[in-house]
Parts: structure tokens; C-alpha cells; sequence
């Protein structure tokens, strides 16, 4: 039997004066999955993921979050963690307050609060940090206490605004593992990006947004009927030559710099890369790789016919 979604919306809607921020989303988020939310600028990611929070109340449509509505259901608030874009603070408060603060919010107890600070602080890398004011931290830095902050009450559903933005390299790759850990301990985790090569390597499943509505995974897979790929060999004449005389169809690789020896090719799937290759290189054109151009979600993304607003 299929698991109960951690999240549930049918039909959502949402206006702002004309513009239809949301306009007709429906999401299935699995338990304990990590899924990616991704769109263009504009197209109704941070309003989504503010009615998922609760923190917005949707014109129409319903929602359920860990198994009610998170605007009316104090119950599911409880087991929501939220993290938004940008990461206001109270200029008084140092990191350590912060999540005190919040851990009171929560109703922890004072020495539950501040163990659980300490043990947050210890994860996101900032306890060297914990008494300096929250104003004064990095951008990155920042963003690290706001993912803290979202785990203080132990979230069943965790919900992501841009999270990686500002992060060194080392902290995004520590924030995939955090994702991962807490996904493998049955948090269901749903982040927004940009950032698409980070997601293809973190999340089980995404869900597309274009101007407001949720795109399907038929409509996802017309768009992508081909991936491509680069072709890189020693020789660039001998690949040319050889790719005249098999037909194969070449994109030239504008990207690359002049003499590179590399060509562009569209292909259906895995199985004709293989082909490919093997064709190649038993034509003795010296090889050096065969590889997608762009990851699967960036590939999905940009076969959407979408724009931003
Ligand atoms: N409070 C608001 N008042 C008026 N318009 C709004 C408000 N919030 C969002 N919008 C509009 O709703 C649309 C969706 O905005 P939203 O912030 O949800 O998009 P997004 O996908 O998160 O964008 P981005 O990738 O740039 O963060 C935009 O056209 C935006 O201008």
C-alpha cells in the first residue's frame, strides 16, 4: 500500500491583487523523501511554500501537512520546520538566543532549549559563533542559523526556501548530508533551488513549477524526449570525419574553446550513448568521454516551455 504524502495539495490558488502568485497547484510529497520545487523566477515557489508553512492562507484549494491543515491546525504548525530566504533576526539576539528563543516558541523546556540549541549549533558549524549578535553573522552564516532554527522542534516536514544561497562550497555539501540524514530518520524534506546540479544530486523526486501551476510528469517527459550529450576526442578532424561518414547528426559546441575536439550530440537514452560510443571508438577515433551536457533536472528544466515574470 502506498505511504500516506507528508504533503498533500489539491487545486491550490492564490492571488496577490492580479497576479496569480499560485494558480492551480496539485503536490503528493512522500514521507521521508527529499523533493526538489523547482521554477523560474516569479513562479510561485516562496507562495507555495508559505501556504504549506501556514503562514499563508490559500484563496482556494486544500492542504495537508503531516496529516492536517497547517493554517487552521496549531498540531501541524508544530510539526512544521520553515525556513525562508532570507534570514530576518532581532539585532539584540546572539545565534545561541535565537534558537533559545525559538526553542521557547516551541515550548521546550529551558534546559531541553538549550540543549537543543548547543546540539544545532554543533551541526550547522557556528557554535564558535554562539554568542555573537545574529545581525553581525555572514550571509552564509546566516542561512546555517536559519537552518537551526527549522530543525529546533524536530520537524516532521521540513520546508526549504533557497537554502543553499550564500553557502560556501564545504557548507553546501554539508547541508546534502544534513538533507540526506534527516530524510533517512523519516523527515520529508521539500526545498527550492536554483541551484539544479546540487538538487540531481540530493532529492528522490521534483516537482516543476511554471507561473503557478504544477507541470506534470507527461507533460515533463514530452519536453525532455532527448538529452545531450558532449562527445570529446584527441582529434577533432578524425571525430568530424567519422561522424560525416556514419550521418551521425552533430551540434556544433559553441561552448567549447576553438579545437577542442568536441561535438554535441542529441540522444533518446543510455542505451544510445552506449551505442555511440562503442561506434566511435571501434571506428578508432581517440575518445576521451562521452557525457550529458547538463544533470537530469537541469535537462527537465530546460525543456519546459516556461518563462519568468
Ligand atoms: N506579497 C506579494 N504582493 C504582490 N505580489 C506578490 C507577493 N508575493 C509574491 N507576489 C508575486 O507572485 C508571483 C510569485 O512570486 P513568488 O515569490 O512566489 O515566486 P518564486 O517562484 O518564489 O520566485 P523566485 O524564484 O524569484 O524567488 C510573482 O509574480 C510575485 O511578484
Amino acid at each position: 500500500m502506498a505511504a500516506v504524502p507528508a504533503i498533500l495539495a489539491r487545486d491550490l490558488h492564490r492571488s496577490f491583487g492580479t497576479v496569480r502568485a499560485v494558480a492551480g497547484v496539485d503536490l503528493a510529497v512522500r514521507p521521508g523523501s527529499v523533493t526538489a520545487l523547482i521554477g523560474p523566477n516569479g513562479s510561485g515557489k516562496t507562495t507555495l511554500l508559505l501556504i504549506l508553512a501556514g503562514l499563508l492562507v490559500p484563496d482556494h484549494g486544500s492542504v495537508l501537512v503531516a496529516g492536517a491543515d497547517p493554517a487552521s491546525s496549531a498540531t501541524a504548525r508544530s510539526r512544521i520546520g520553515w525556513m525562508p530566504d532570507a534570514f530576518g533576526t532581532w539585532d539584540s539576539l546572539t545565534a545561541f538566543e535565537v534558537l533559545t528563543t525559538m526553542a521557547g516558541a516551541y515550548r521546550l523546556g529551558p534546559e531541553q532549549g538549550r540543549d537543543r540549541a548547543w546540539e544545532l549549533l554543533k551541526t550547522v558549524h557556528l557554535e564558535d559563533l554562539a554568542t555573537a549578535p545574529a545581525h553581525t553573522l555572514s550571509r552564509g552564516q546566516k542561512q546555517r542559523l536559519g537552518m537551526a532554527r527549522a530543525l529546533i522542534n524536530s520537524p516532521d516536514v521540513l520546508l526549504l526556501d533557497e537554502p543553499a544561497s550564500g553557502l560556501d562550497p564545504r557548507s553546501r555539501i554539508e547541508m546534502r548530508s544534513l538533507l540526506r540524514a534527516l530524510a533517512a530518520a523519516g523527515t520529508t524534506v521539500l526545498i527550492s533551488s536554483h541551484v539544479l546540479a546540487e538538487l540531481d544530486e540530493m532529492v528522490d523526486d521534483a516537482v516543476f513549477l511554471s507561473r503557478g501551476h504544477t507541470v506534470t510528469a507527461e507533460q515533463l517527459r514530452a519536453g525532455a524526449a532527448t538529452r545531450r550529450w558532449r562527445l570529446r576526442s584527441l582529434d577533432g578532424p578524425a571525430l568530424q570525419r567519422w561522424a560525416f561518414e556514419a550521418r551521425i547528426t552533430l551540434v556544433p559546441d559553441t561552448d567549447a574553446p576553438d579545437g577542442a575536439g568536441s561535438v554535441l550530440v542529441d540522444l533518446t537514452d543510455d542505451a544510445a550513448a552506449a551505442a555511440l560510443l562503442a561506434a566511435a571508438v571501434g571506428a578508432g577515433v581517440p575518445v576521451v568521454s562521452l557525457a550529458p551536457v547538463s544533470g537530469l533536472l537541469e535537462q527537465a528544466y530546460l525543456s519546459l516551455d516556461t518563462d519568468r515574470r
